[in-house]
């Protein structure tokens, strides 16, 4: 993809990008007194949602059209950059006929490929050029995303980034979207010029989570952190309990640890030459092992034996488990790991009992 710069004239290039404000516009004072304060922390970048899809009906939906005005006065009185979120064609006239800088797209919205062409159309018909933030669907669909960016860079625009906030699960113990890093990960590898910006706020569902995240996002070497702000979060109109004030975001953007050295060592290349061998390795070992898989199901063939055989499975999770636990492994990873490994074995076998 042949994308531009997301960043406004202004904004240094230094990582991390920072956008913050309140999840939803509430009154034109909660505004204001936000963005001035966010502004006061050197926040370039003031978000706030004024059409809100709400998961039940009866929420607070939003201000609507009115919320662009008071976005308009932030611009005007703070010097910030505004974004909203956008969900359908109105929204995109209405929040461009109002000089809204940067558009996001929901998740709920960049799960369903006919909105995000309704918005593709209306970007290109207004001639809007970015940048469009697009986050992720809500459904872990790394295809559906990457759909979703597909559309919106079709429809001319070059400005292009992406928002990971989490994907959405029955449960909700830890996070309230589940991080699933690998998948911006692997959104990062195929298109790696798209500017990642990370929620931890939607992810973690709670102020106590945003610091972790947001250092896990840097850590990760994501480009920037969209971060609900909110001048009394307590109060807050939707999502309080992941809100937090312009000083406690400040707070925690000091403490962060950027690590930011791109230049590779010797000692670095060193150890990366061990990986490239043991993973050279890795692999003959594991052609072999399903060599030996393939002769076994030949012989399931012959003696007309079921492929999957529950009780050897479980013996080598239990005997594989006592090995790792020696080694110091991280059991949930070997478990993954010889999960997949017997997923190819069957799958394989099958083929050849049915040959
Ligand atoms: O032991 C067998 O029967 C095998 O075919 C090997 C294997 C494996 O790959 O580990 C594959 C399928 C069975 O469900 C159990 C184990």
């Amino acid at each position: 993809m042949d994308l531009q710069s997301i960043l406004l004239s202004g904004i240094n290039g230094r990582r991390p990008l920072i956008i913050a404000g309140p999840c939803s516009a509430e009154t034109e004072e909660q505004v204001i007194i936000t963005a001035r304060g966010l502004a006061s922390k050197g926040i370039k970048i003031f978000r706030a949602g004024i059409w809100k899809p709400r998961t039940k009906p009866g929420g607070f939906e939003g201000v609507g059209m009115e919320g662009l005005i008071w976005l308009n006065r932030v611009k005007k009185e703070t010097g910030m950059y505004v974004t909203t979120e956008v969900a359908n064609h109105n929204h995109v006239v209405e929040a461009v006929e109002h000089d809204i800088d940067i558009l996001w797209i929901g998740a709920r919205t960049s799960a369903n490929p006919f909105a995000v062409q309704e918005i593709a159309n209306a970007l290109k018909l207004v001639g809007f050029e970015g940048p469009v933030l697009i986050k992720n669907p809500v459904n872990p669909d790394l295809e559906l995303w990457i759909g979703a960016i597909e559309r919106i860079y079709n429809a001319g625009v070059r400005k292009i980034g992406v928002i990971h906030r989490g994907f959405s699960s029955y449960d909700k113990k830890l996070y309230r979207n589940l991080p699933q890093w690998h998948i911006p990960i692997e959104l990062k590898r195929r298109i790696p010029n798209l500017p990642l910006i990370v929620d931890p706020s939607h992810i973690g569902g709670k102020r106590e989570l945003i610091a972790s995240l947001s250092q896990q996002a840097m850590d990760l070497n994501c480009d920037g952190l969209i971060i609900e702000a909110h001048c009394n979060p307590d109060e807050a109109w939707s999502d309080k309990d992941q809100q937090i004030t312009p000083d406690v975001l400040s707070y925690i953007l000091n403490l962060l640890v950027i690590r930011d050295t791109k230049q590779t060592t010797e000692s670095l290349t060193e150890l990366r030459q061990q990986i490239d061998e043991i993973d050279a390795e890795l692999l003959s070992v594991l052609a072999k092992r399903m060599r030996i898989s393939k002769e076994i199901g030949q012989y399931k063939k012959e003696h007309n034996m079921p492929v999957l055989q529950t009780s050897r499975y479980d013996e080598i999770l239990i005997k594989r488990s006592i090995q790792a636990e020696e080694m110091g492994m991280e059991l949930g990873f070997l478990k993954k790991i010889l999960e997949a490994i017997h997923e190819e074995s069957v799958r394989q076998q099958i083929e050849i009992v049915n040959q």
